[in-house]
């Protein structure tokens, strides 16, 4: 018999019945539950008199809707003042309440986003099935889990029958081998990943991540490149389990105790594709060719190296493809064969569950220690992916580093990711995002996003504009400023 890939081993494990019409039966092991997409759920729940199947398989946390100042927050769910977003933080805490089902609540030091809160409190442990009302879940497929986001109805499916029913996913493998150049980091190969193979490059595989370069990542930064697959047309990423993930997850809070921890340990070691497995595509990057990547347009494979420019339609032989680059172009409000340096930027915003974790913060806070946000920029904020991350930082004296500079330092949840909550762009505004999405109005009505790594946005911030943080030296100390 042929070897099985990692997502062949954690879909047998799951797998509860195969039906003649391809569809099959999984068992879930995780759900993680947030405002947006679990109210009709519950009440589809409580219409059919029925109760969660398995209580503690569910953790639930407001993230996307809640606001991210001290002066909100400091009041709890009454303090939110949009309507929407308080009824909407409102209605999963009494779900939770008359379900029984265990919340990291607005003013709960674990609460976060909930792809941060998961694995931080070991939530997502490596062979689980994890499931979320939310295209990001494939996250925690950085653990060796498999991983992705569900529709609201399948919330409820789960919820009722810790089930669900899928079609097993072809298998795809990006082989990143190679030594990063200093200063590149996780997000810069997934945004060359999605650069080259486009958003529709994963479409209907779960793609495993692995190679040199992939090994030598820590798990903050495997998981800012599984939390991308989503938008390389992926549900699905994985990386298999090696020392560090097993040294991530140990004495988490939701980790297995110390008397079955070994026999854990035995087990999750399997948990890697086998030599001789077969893809059905692989894709190889050689990881010392990439460069800190900038997105230049409203999709994430319009993604260009910080020392390139933006495309020019008139190079564009495809009618298709120039029409795509001239639309993005005139909402971007950049002209073709502009240098990405010369891209002015209104805002830099880091946090998202892509990079909000201890990790990225520390990695931005080392760039503008020492220096000024640009006089230029309206706001630079930082926004911790959760309430143990944000109390890390702190004790690691980050939020002084961060406000001396001029950053604003926040409470946790999605904020500016998105344009559900106070924290927005303006229309026409050039924002460095930390984050995973540009499409149009994505991060405010008329808002431009350009996708960045923490170092990079926290270098923009200083210089308000885009600049290669290898080869930068900050122009504005806070001596000189
Ligand atoms: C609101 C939610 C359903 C959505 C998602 O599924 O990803 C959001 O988190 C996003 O990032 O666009
Ligand atoms: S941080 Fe952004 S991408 Fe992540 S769950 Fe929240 S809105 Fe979605």
């Amino acid at each position: 018999m042929a070897g099985r890939t990692l997502y062949d081993k954690l879909w047998d494990a799951h797998l509860v019945q195969q039906r003649d019409d391809g569809t099959a039966l999984i068992y879930i092991d995780r759900q993680l539950l947030h405002e947006v997409t679990s109210p009709q759920a519950f009440e589809g729940l409580r219409l059919a008199n029925r109760k969660p199947w398995r209580l503690d398989s569910n953790i639930a946390t407001p993230d996307h809707n809640v606001p991210t100042t001290l002066k909100e927050r400091s009041i709890g769910i009454e303090g939110i003042e949009d309507d929407t977003s308080r009824i909407q933080v409102m209605t999963l805490d009494s779900n939770c309440t008359d379900f029984n089902i265990e919340q990291f609540g607005i003013n709960d030091e674990r609460q976060g986003i909930v792809h941060v809160v998961g694995p931080e409190q070991g939530a997502t442990l490596p062979g689980m099935t994890v499931v979320c009302g939310d295209s990001h879940t494939a996250t925690h497929g950085a653990f060796g889990a498999l991983a992705h986001g569900i529709g609201t109805s399948e919330v409820e499916h789960v919820l009722a029958t810790q089930c669900l029913i899928q079609r097993k996913m072809k298998n795809l493998k990006i082989q990143v081998d190679g030594e990063l150049g200093e200063g590149v980091t996780a997000k810069d190969i997934i945004l060359a990943i999605i650069g080259d193979i486009g958003t529709a490059g994963g479409t209907g595989y779960a793609m495993e991540f692995a190679g040199s370069a992939i090994e030598a990542l820590s798990m903050e930064g495997r998981m800012t490149i599984c939390n991308m697959a989503i938008e390389a047309g992926a549900r699905v990423g994985l990386v298999g389990v090696d020392q560090t993930t097993i040294d991530y997850v140990a004495k988490r809070p939701f980790a297995p105790r110390e008397d079955v921890w070994e026999q854990a340990v035995r087990r999750w070691q399997e948990l890697v594709s086998d030599t001789d497995a077969e893809f059905d595509k692989v894709v190889h990057l050689d990881a010392a060719k990439i460069e800190p990547q900038v997105s230049w347009g409203t999709s994430p494979e319009m993604v260009v190296g910080i020392t390139g420019a933006v495309p020019a339609p008139s190079d564009i032989t495809d009618a298709t493809k120039r029409r795509g680059v001239e639309r993005a172009l005139e909402y971007m409000g950049l002209s073709g064969g502009q240098k990405i340096t010369d891209i002015q930027l209104d805002r830099v915003f880091i946090g998202s569950c892509t990079n909000s974790r201890i990790e990225d913060l520390r990695a931005a806070a080392e760039v503008v220690k020492g220096c000024r946000v640009s006089p230029n920029l309206k706001q630079a904020m930082v926004v911790p992916g959760s309430g143990l991350v944000k109390r890390m930082a702190e004790r690691e004296g980050l939020d002084v580093v961060f406000k001396q500079a001029g950053f604003e330092w926040r409470e946790p949840g999605c904020s500016m990711c998105l344009a559900m909550n106070a924290d927005k762009l303006g229309a026409g505004e050039h924002c460095a995002s930390t984050s995973n999405r540009n499409f149009e109005g994505r991060q405010g009505y008329g808002g431009r996003t350009h996708l960045v790594s923490p170092a990079m946005a926290a270098a923009a911030a200083i210089e308000g504009h885009f600049v290669d943080i290898r080869t930068w030296s900050p122009s504005r100390t806070q001596e000189s400023a």
